[in-house]
């Protein structure tokens, strides 16, 4: 059987390591015209690329800086795995596994203390030690249902801007309110040209719209029409399709759907991998008018240094728990394996005995609040040694909001 190795991309490699990449998802190939947009935001740096004997590329794992809002509200230094893709007539070889232990070795020799990524399928990533840490829904509001309770959302205007106007002040306005929730990450510079290029300045034709409340614009929404009319259904009208609403007040946030619920001719307003806790139905005088659609694994987290990352969160009221932490694979991130004491006052490794056992990968998906650890006893996925310290775990991981992502990357 054919040998490969994995090594850094070097310089000039770049475009090989996106057509791959692009190939594997099966995209369209990649013309110069999109490579000229796709070239700077697609960096050398951050690439571990597989290699077959002739030297010819079969995989790439790609990650970009950035940080991930925590609970509590710091930011921590966060790998966004951005790419990954093995040639199809290379996989099950054996290439990803090396790729992903290339990149969490310089992920910790960098002092990288959490990585993310949105899965293609929900059966990759567990056994490099990632969990699934927040979630989306899909939503359908019916317009002709949906009658916003007196008052809600009225105190703001809402003004359409101009594509430039969005290159110009969405990105500064989203800093605003970044670190608003957990799960959010930072969106570098080089992140927007892509989101701009495709969706707002390109041929899709999406419309920006930018909320102004007391204190100036504090929120926005990017949306697409859909006709969807036919002969048979002539009385239906268009149907909105949310890519991004994002607010720094509810009041601003319930403005923009204020907005979208009033625009003529339209049927219904859509969203997917909107965050699980929005109250979309508390605004509205019928809440049936409110279909949940689905809902969808959003950010997994891998914990490259659990001490680090349990440290810089905080617990909600409760006795600290001990938790025996288990590196999915042992040769992989073995300095994780340990005992950590957690509670409100903070965190330390330990010898005392373990309340609870479990995989770092099941501790991710618990990281940000989502979820609880009494599912994840029922589950299987954490031992219980005390039967008191589910609960107590429960209470110290839970977050006020429900963590959420709200960033393709
Ligand atoms: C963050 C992102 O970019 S998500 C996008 C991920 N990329 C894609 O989905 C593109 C299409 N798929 C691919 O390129 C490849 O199939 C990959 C990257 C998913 C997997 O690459 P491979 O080199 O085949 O993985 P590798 O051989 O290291 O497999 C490791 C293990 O995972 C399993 N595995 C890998 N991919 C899958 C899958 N899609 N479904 C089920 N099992 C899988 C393998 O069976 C193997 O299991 P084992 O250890 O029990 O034998």
């Amino acid at each position: 059987m054919s040998e490969f190795h994995v090594r850094a991309a070097a310089e000039g490699e770049q475009r090989a390591c996106l057509e791959l990449l692009v190939e594997a998802l099966h995209g369209k190939p990649v013309s110069d015209e999109v490579w000229a947009k796709m070239v700077a935001s697609w960096p050398a740096a951050g690439k571990f690329a597989a290699f077959d004997d002739q030297g010819t590329l079969v995989g790439i794992a790609s990650s970009f800086d950035t940080e991930l809002t925590v609970p509590g509200g710091r930011k921590l230094a966060t790998a966004a795995v951005d790419g990954v893709g093995v040639r199809a007539d290379w996989t099950r070889r054996g290439v990803l596994t090396s790729m992903m232990a290339a990149q969490l070795a310089d992920l910790a020799a960098r002092g990288v203390p959490l990585a993310a990524l949105h899965a293609s399928e929900g059966v990759i990533y567990g056994r490099f030690g990632y969990g699934a840490a927040t979630y989306g829904k899909g939503v359908v509001v019916e317009r002709p249902r949906a009658r916003l309770r007196d008052g809600v959302g009225c105190d703001g205007v809402v003004r359409f801007v101009t594509p430039a106007e969005a290159v110009e002040r969405v990105p500064a306005l989203y800093r605003r309110f970044a670190g608003d929730r957990p799960g959010f990450i930072a969106r570098p510079d080089m992140w927007w040209p892509g989101f701009f290029d495709r969706l707002v300045t390109g041929d899709e034709g999406y419309r920006v719209a930018v909320h102004s409340g007391p204190d100036g614009d504090d929120g926005f929404v990017v949306y697409q029409s859909v006709d969807v009319r036919d002969r048979q259904t002539p009385e239906r009208g268009a149907l909105l399709q949310i890519r991004e609403l994002h607010a720094a007040t509810p009041r601003a946030w319930a403005g923009l759907w204020r907005f979208l619920l009033s625009v003529d001719l339209v049927s219904s307003v859509e969203g997917r991998g909107r965050p699980m806790d929005e109250p979309i139905a508390e605004l509205l005088t019928d809440p049936r008018a409110v279909n949940t659609t689905e809902v969808i694994d959003d950010l997994w987290v891998r914990l490259i240094d659990v001490l680090a990352a349990l440290e810089a969160r905080t617990y909600g009221p409760a006795e600290p728990v001990v938790l025996e932490v288990l590196e999915v694979l042992d040769r992989q991130l073995p300095a994780n394996n340990g005992r950590y004491v957690v509670g409100q006052s903070g965190v330390q490794r330990t010898t005392a005995e373990p309340d609870l056992r479990l995989g770092v990968d099941t501790l991710a998906s618990l990281y940000l609040g989502h979820g609880l650890f009494s599912d994840q006893v029922l589950a299987g996925r954490v031992e219980v040694l005390d039967e008191a310290a589910a609960a107590r775990a429960d209470t110290l991981f839970h977050t006020a909001r429900a963590p959420w992502c709200g960033t393709f990357f």
